[in-house]
């Protein structure tokens, strides 16, 4: 069966039923103020959505939540009133106006994250308050009244049951679309952006324009929640959008779970009907909210979404219970046959995949490389070795963008490469491992293969809205190719599991098969034998010969000499940020050179040349 279709978390069809049941026949069961909070609930529980989406989904700390809603809000109130435009019209116009603002409270999230993000952006939404109190067209603290009701073919939507119909509708549309985001392609890479953005940027996540899209989605939900409000309450005044509003979103947010979109609806409809039983004692439920979020922030930080895993954890852990193998299949090797000859580009000609030239690198006094000059031609595989602190991995995060160079330059494939983001040099088929484990920490093993797998651009996102058949249809064909990836690498077993919750020598695995998802033409493994034991190893350069075999280019660094020895064609050796010796392993480990920099260093001072079969398959 397709992964898709048996995702963990895809609802029944019978509780889906039981739902819309319970939806349909609430407004005959309960009084008109129940209604009244009922809908108010439902308000909140959209804005929740937006939130969970920028902050769980994305890690983007969104304070200006409340901004969005009360630009909806007054927009949708001013169009009507002041312009006499239609409910419809207007509210059109203020979903437009909603998600550009919300582009506009992304911008700050370009350059700065976490708590300076928060900072800002609640600033932005005190700006907002202010304006409202303030401005004459926002008809000041008193606010504007006489809000047209909505028209909706003759039905009555001044009555707030029927208004409940509408809401639900509309509810129940966006949470499906929100839970769509999030289990398909954009959702995982806005995950992969919160667990790591620079091994989301590696493998191909445009984090500039995700951060702006998640700010986007957010302001989106705040403004449907602005719409609907204008339309039920029909008057709208500053003090509906003020900070105290704005804590209480978040403690929706964080008691019900970030993470989860259900969470977060649970947790707002949960503390709007909590909020209506103290509302004569608005100090102390204020208060109240306050300590529940942070028992909530230091016991559950997954909220009351997260409890059941928790808890399934806890009880695993008591009963012994490890439902995982721990040891990985054998790896599938790739079919040979794209292999270049003699270092010559698809093309015919002979120009080196990758050329490094005069590359420098300062940080502040440090000078960490220094002039550093090398060529790696088509096919090989070529080592990097140096003492700690030589510079190799400075080296590793200049070619793949992460570290701009402060001179010389990078070229691959003859272009000029050197200063390009993580994300276009992905694009442009170069993928890397990291010397500590980067790995989507949140997501499975299998959406960490799939966030690199999908190649899509953040701008085709607006098939989400007008063509979520090609969404669907592409996670199909990304589901099967990441279980033909699993299958390869032997982690079938582990499709499911939570990489932190695997030992050391799988997680290795997942990083080289996540690299390899994005089909490179030069890969980068920095130090892949660190913590292996020996038949990983071994298992390791099968992997890596396999990988070159197939046609790509592969530099290694690596602390594990008889590896090296056995593994690279060719190595360089660097030393204080300076190239001191190149040539085959043979050669380098009689360089004096070589000897003298090692001196010193158990990796390589007592290093007898190592005997290549000791690694070879
Ligand atoms: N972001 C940074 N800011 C300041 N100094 C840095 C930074 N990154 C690396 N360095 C310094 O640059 C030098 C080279 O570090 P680098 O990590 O590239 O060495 P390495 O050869 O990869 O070492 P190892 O084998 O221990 O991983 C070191 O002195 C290191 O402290």
């Amino acid at each position: 069966m397709n992964a898709l279709l048996r995702h963990r978390n895809t609802p029944k069809l019978g509780t889906i039923a039981v739902l819309v049941l319970i939806a349909w026949l609430l407004p005959y069961t309960v009084g008109s103020y129940a209604i009244h909070v009922v809908d108010i609930a439902i308000v909140f529980a959209l804005l929740a959505i937006g939130m969970g989406l920028a902050m769980g989904i994305a890690g983007q700390i969104n304070l200006a939540q409340i901004a969005f809603f009360g630009v909806s809000a007054y927009a949708t109130a001013i169009l009507t009133t002041h312009n006499g435009l239609g409910f419809w019209p207007a509210a059109a116009l203020a979903l437009v106006a909603s998600a550009l603002i919300g582009l506009l409270v992304g911008i700050p999230a370009l350059r700065m994250q976490s708590h300076y993000l928060g900072i800002v952006t609640l600033g932005l939404a005190l700006g907002f308050i202010n304006w409202t109190t303030n401005a004459k067209i926002a008809g000041g603290a008193e606010g504007i009244s006489a809000i047209p009701v909505p028209p909706m073919f003759g039905v009555d939507l001044s009555s707030e049951y029927l208004y409940y119909y509408l809401e639900v509708v509309v509810f129940a549309l966006a949470l499906a679309f929100g839970l769509f985001v999030v289990r398909t392609g954009l959702g995982r890479r806005l995950m992969a952006m919160r667990d790591d953005p620079l091994a989301a940027g590696a493998v191909g996540a445009e984090i500039p324009l995700l951060r702006m899209t998640a700010f986007m989605l957010s302001s989106v939900f705040g403004g449907l929640a602005g719409v609907l409000y204008a339309g039920l309450i029909r008057y709208i005044a500053p003090e509906t959008f003020n900070i105290s509003n704005m804590f209480l979103l978040l403690a929706m947010v964080v008691i019900g779970g970030r993470q989860s979109l259900v969470g977060c609806v649970v947790g707002a409809v949960g503390l709007t009907l909590i909020r209506e039983q103290l509302v004569d004692y608005p100090t102390y439920a204020q208060l109240g909210f306050g300590v529940v979020v942070v028992l909530m922030v230091v016991f559950a930080p997954t909220g009351l979404a997260g409890v059941p895993a928790r808890l399934k954890a806890l009880l695993d852990r008591r009963l012994g219970r490890t439902a995982e193998r721990s040891v990985m299949r054998p790896f599938e090797p790739y079919e040979a046959g794209a292999s270049r000859e003699g270092g010559k580009a698809a093309d015919g000609e002979s120009r080196p995949l990758l050329e490094i030239k005069d590359i420098a690198k300062q940080f502040r006094g440090l000078k960490a490389l220094k002039d550093v000059s090398l060529t790696v031609g088509y096919g090989e595989i070529r080592g990097i070795v140096g003492p700690n602190g030589s510079g190799k991995t400075t080296l590793f995060n200049v070619i793949s963008g992460f570290y701009r160079p402060s001179g010389g330059r990078v070229l691959m494939d003859g272009q000029v490469v050197s200063g390009s983001r993580p994300y276009r040099l992905s694009r442009h088929g170069l993928a890397r491992t990291f010397q500590n484990l980067r790995l989507f920490g949140e997501l499975t093993v299998r959406d960490n293969l799939l966030v690199a797998l999908d190649r899509s651009r953040t701008y085709a996102i607006w098939k989400y809205v007008l063509w979520p058949v090609g969404v669907w249809r592409q996670e199909r064909r990304l589901h099967r190719r990441a279980d033909d990836l699993l299958r390869r690498f032997g982690l079938t077993e582990f499709a499911t599991a939570a990489p932190g919750s695997l030992p050391y020598g799988i997680q290795r695995r997942i990083e080289i098969a996540r690299a390899m998802a994005g089909e490179p033409r030069l890969l980068l493994l920095d130090e892949p034998a660190a913590g292996l034991n020996g038949e990983e190893v071994r298992q390791l350069a099968e992997i890596v010969r396999s990988i070159r075999d197939s046609g790509v280019t592969v530099v290694l660094i690596e602390h594990n000499m008889g590896l090296v020895m056995s593994l690279c064609e060719r190595v360089t050796v660097l030393a204080n940020g300076s190239v001191i010796a190149e040539g085959t392993p043979a050669e380098v480990v009689a360089d004096h050179a070589v000897i003298e920099a090692y001196l010193g260093d158990s990796a390589m001072a007592e290093m007898p040349l190592p005997n290549p079969t000791e690694v070879s398959s």
